[in-house]
């Protein structure tokens, strides 16, 4: 699903989804905020395989993570390319926004931006694998449902 939600402030959602999940309510359900990276050199773009151990595993994804309260997706993502990868970057600009439900791993709230700068050496400190690969190549990698649309478009040379 690539389609654009509505602009919404991350706090706002934050705080209804907080409320519509209610007290009781399983872990689940609350919507997970999520700020990734494509981190670009060149033609390449760089993407991460999860562990054998975790849920979605060895499926691919972009560097990144849950938001922290209060947190701004730019700050989250940055603190996170330092812990997964031993990089400090400069965020830049937003290039999608997406929502995804899985079916039972409950709802995402992806915020992808572009790194074309970053200091340090990329360092492998928490995934399977990471690899550099062209952006034309993406599709022959098994992503995360919630990533298949953009993989498409940046495929097919759009957004970047
Ligand atoms: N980093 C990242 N997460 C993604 C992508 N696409 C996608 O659906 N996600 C989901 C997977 C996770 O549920 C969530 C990111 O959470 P996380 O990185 O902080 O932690 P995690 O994988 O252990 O996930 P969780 O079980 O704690 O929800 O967003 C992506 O391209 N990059």
């Amino acid at each position: 699903m690539t389609e654009e939600p509505q602009e919404h402030d991350s706090e706002e959602i934050a705080a209804k989804s907080a409320v519509n999940a209610g007290p009781g309510a399983p872990r689940q359900n609350a919507l997970r905020l999520v700020a990734a990276a494509l981190i670009l050199r060149g033609a390449e773009v760089l993407i991460c395989q999860r562990r054998p151990d975790q849920p979605m595993a060895l499926q691919w994804e972009f560097p990144g993570g849950k938001l922290e309260p209060g947190e701004s997706p730019e700050a989250a993502l940055k603190r996170e390319l330092e812990e997964e990868l031993g990089i400090t970057a400069t965020v830049g600009p937003r290039v999608t926004h997406i929502r995804h439900n899985y079916r039972h791993g409950g709802a995402v709230d992806l915020q992808f931006f572009a790194v074309y700068e970053f200091e340090g050496e990329i360092e492998n400190r928490i995934f399977h694998e990471v690899k550099w690969v062209r952006l034309e190549d993406l599709p022959s990698y098994d992503f995360l449902a919630a990533d298949r649309g953009l993989i498409r478009d940046l495929a097919q040379g759009k957004l970047l």
